[in-house]
Formats: structure tokens, C-alpha cells, sequence
């Protein structure tokens, strides 16, 4: 496959990587020296057969839109833009197009997240424990909760009766006994620190013990490979799709 890479940072170079290693060729990078190659005529030009975009939450939009007006499949890893899940659902099926998105592209992620839907109709019997989300990053990320981290609390509001919506409050490890949580409402702490790639943990608490579910990443490695899997997957599709399209955990 012929790989462009829109948004060449952290992401995009251990992406690159293992997009070589896979006997894939990258034909366009993007970072802010070049914003202004990153066309629809420009993606003709290299016969781009996929766009994987991992640039940030103010360019993300626009760079799909270029994606579909070029008709290139895009695999979408960037973040903090859900709000506009709908409208580019559409757009991407009004338009012929492909698009594949990911909170997280993790085989390990998207194990937790099944675990997390299936512990959250056990916990259903079971109304003393009280749950919480917590998510840790390093400090350069622009977005809070994460992605991540909205996928799981999403995966516990849909399986937990009495959760209606999640709640957000960004610490610096200070306590948050003191944040006005409604009943109704999740709990997702994010903190920040140094150079952590990720860490995901859902706790269910109660007076007599806590269960806890919980996911380190040890490096940038496996949301990368996850893409470029990604990347491969959508070759013979059309269509809007997400990673549990990809990632069937059935038993
Ligand atoms: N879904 C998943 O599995 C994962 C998602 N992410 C998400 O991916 C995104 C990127 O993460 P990361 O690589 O760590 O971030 P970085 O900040 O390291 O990289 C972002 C890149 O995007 C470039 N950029 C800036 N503006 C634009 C633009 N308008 N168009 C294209 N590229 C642009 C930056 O260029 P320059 O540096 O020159 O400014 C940089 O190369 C984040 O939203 C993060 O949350 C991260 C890991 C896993
Ligand atoms: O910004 C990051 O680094 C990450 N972002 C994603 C998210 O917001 O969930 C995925 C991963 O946790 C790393």
C-alpha cells in the first residue's frame, strides 16, 4: 500500500516505522513545515491508497474532509473530536467514502474495552459498589478525558443502570472527593505525567473491597501496529467504520 501520513509526530514516525517493516511504502508526510501539501490534488498526485491521521484535535476535521473530496480511505487516531461523530458518518456514506476511527487501536485496549461492557452488566447486581475511570498521560496531550477514556465510560453508561453521563476533572493527583458528582454521573480523573503513553483504569469500589480493571500501554507500539492493521483492513471496504468492526471478541 501506498501510505500518507497526515500528522508526523509521536504517532506518525512509530506508524512509519512499522509501515515499512510491513513492505508498505509512505508516499506523504505532514507536519506543520508542509500543512499546505496536504491536498486532495496532492493525494492524486501520489496515488495514496490510505490516509492515517494522527495530528491533533483543531486539524483533524478538516484533513478528513480533504480525505474524502480525494476519495483516499482514511484511518482516523487522533482524538477529541467525537462530538462530530454523526455529521462525518454521514458525510463519509453521502460521499462514497471510507473512514475507520479509533479511540485506541490497542489489541490490548479493545480486549479491556469487552471486559469492561461485560464487568459493567455483572456490577449491575451489585448497586453498593461505586465505579470511577481514571486516565493517565504525558503532558503534551492536548485533550482530556481521552479518547480512550470516553469509549470506556460510554461502555459502562450503555451496561450500568443508574449511569446517565460521565463527568471530567483534570488533577494534578489532588484528591476529588471534593468535585460535585451527581449520582447519575462517571467519573473519568485524567492526570498528567511525564512521558506515560497511557493508562487506563476502571474501579468499582465498596465498603468491604474494590475490583479494579486496568490498562498500561509500555510504549506507542501497539496503537501503531493497530493502524496500519487498520490501514490493511479497509483495502477491499467502503464505508464508515470503527475498531469493534475490526476487533471481534466474540466467545
Ligand atoms: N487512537 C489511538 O490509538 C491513539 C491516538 N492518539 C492520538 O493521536 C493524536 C496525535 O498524537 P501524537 O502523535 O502523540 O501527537 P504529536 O503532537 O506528537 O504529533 C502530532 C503531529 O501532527 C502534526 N500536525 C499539526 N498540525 C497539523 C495539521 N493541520 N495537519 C496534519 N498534521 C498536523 C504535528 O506537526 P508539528 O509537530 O510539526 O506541529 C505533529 O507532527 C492525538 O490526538 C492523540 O490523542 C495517540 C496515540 C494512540
Ligand atoms: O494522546 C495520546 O498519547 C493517546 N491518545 C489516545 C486517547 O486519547 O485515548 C490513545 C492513547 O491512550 C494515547
Amino acid at each position: 500500500m501506498k501510505i500518507a501520513l497526515s500528522g508526523y509526530g509521536k504517532m506518525g514516525k512509530i506508524i512509519e516505522k512499522i509501515a515499512l517493516d510491513r513492505k508498505h511504502e509512505v508516499v506523504l508526510t505532514i507536519d506543520h513545515n508542509n500543512l499546505h501539501d496536504f491536498t486532495a490534488e496532492n493525494l492524486q498526485n501520489v496515488a495514496a491508497d490510505v490516509v492515517i491521521e494522527f495530528s491533533n484535535p483543531h486539524a483533524v476535521l478538516d484533513n478528513i474532509q480533504v480525505c474524502f473530496e480525494a476519495g483516499v480511505p482514511v484511518i482516523v487516531g487522533t482524538t477529541g473530536w467525537y462530538d462530530h461523530l454523526a455529521e462525518l458518518k454521514e458525510i463519509c456514506e453521502e460521499t462514497d467514502n471510507t473512514m475507520l476511527y479509533a479511540s485506541n487501536f490497542s489489541v490490548g485496549v479493545n480486549i479491556f474495552f469487552h471486559v469492561n461492557k461485560v464487568l459493567a452488566r455483572l456490577m449491575n447486581n451489585y448497586p453498593y459498589y461505586e465505579v470511577q475511570v481514571e486516565e493517565i498521560h504525558h503532558t503534551q496531550k492536548l485533550d482530556a478525558p481521552s479518547g480512550t477514556a470516553i469509549t470506556i465510560a460510554e461502555g459502562i453508561i450503555n451496561s450500568l443502570d443508574g449511569k446517565s453521563e460521565w463527568k471530567n476533572v483534570l488533577t494534578d493527583g489532588h484528591d476529588v472527593a471534593g468535585e460535585v458528582v451527581k449520582n447519575n454521573q462517571l467519573l473519568i480523573e485524567s492526570l498528567r505525567v511525564e512521558n506515560v503513553p497511557g493508562t487506563h483504569t476502571v474501579m468499582y469500589d465498596s465498603e468491604v473491597d474494590s475490583i479494579e480493571i486496568k490498562h498500561t500501554a509500555h510504549n506507542r507500539n501497539g496503537f501503531a501496529l493497530g493502524a496500519v492493521l487498520a490501514a490493511e483492513w479497509v483495502q477491499d471496504k467502503k464505508g464508515f467504520y470503527s475498531a469493534q468492526d475490526m476487533f471481534r471478541f466474540d466467545l
